[in-house]
């Protein structure tokens, strides 16, 4: 049995969605437990991200998966504070060869979200995990439309008006969920 876990933030619930997507994706392969941790405000308290529980959880998993919108060209604050949280446990490399990869959504057709999936990469590398990219190819049935290979991108066009409901793409969508399952089975791969 092996445990994949997915710790995200997300403001507005689009990269909620795609975790949701991502642990569907996982739960496929049998013998996988998934686990979705969602950071979040509360647990940032005078700037300091704490929740003991939910680390220890982490900690114990096979792989993670990281998700967060990209706020300004990275990753949102919140997400940051949970990432500052962890370089205790990279102190002692805690996460050293678990199985890591990593999920955005923006705005803005581009809106740089490059620039957070690569911040993802460089916290994977200071914690000595082993980095997961897309491994699908831009597909018409909307598989990868964005054609990103870091890790998985999506995008909406902002709702001003505030008065839509939220969604993702059905393409960025099921990239999560293949992701979610393509980290699966190499965890489950690599831990035999
Ligand atoms: C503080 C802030 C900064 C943002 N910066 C960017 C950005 O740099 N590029 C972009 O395309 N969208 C940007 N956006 C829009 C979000 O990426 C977009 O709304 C995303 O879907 C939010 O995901 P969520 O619903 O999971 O919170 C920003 C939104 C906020 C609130």
């Amino acid at each position: 049995m092996t445990t994949v876990a997915v710790v995200y933030f997300s403001g507005s619930d689009h990269t909620h969605l795609m975790a949701e997507a991502v642990a569907a994706g996982a739960s496929k392969v049998s013998g996988t437990t998934v686990e979705l941790h969602r950071i979040t405000g509360e647990q940032i308290i005078k700037g300091r991200w704490k929740d003991d529980a939910m680390m220890e959880k982490i900690n114990l998993s096979d792989a993670i998966i990281f998700g967060s919108p990209t706020y300004m060209g990275g990753v949102a604050a919140q997400f940051k504070a949970f990432i500052d949280a962890a370089s205790g446990i990279w102190a002692r490399q805690g996460w050293k060869n678990k199985l890591a990869g990593g999920f955005t959504h923006s705005g803005s057709p581009s809106g740089d979200k490059e620039g957070t999936l690569l911040y993802l990469v460089t916290n994977a590398a200071q914690h000595s995990m082993i980095w997961i990219g897309s491994g699908e190819m831009r597909q018409s049935d909307g598989t990868n439309r964005l054609g990103s290979y870091i890790g998985v991108m999506g995008q909406a066009d902002p709702d001003f008006t505030g008065t839509k409901p939220i969604e993702v793409d059905p393409g960025d969508l099921k990239t999560s969920e293949l992701y979610g399952q393509r980290i699966a089975e190499l965890t489950q791969s690599f831990r035999k």
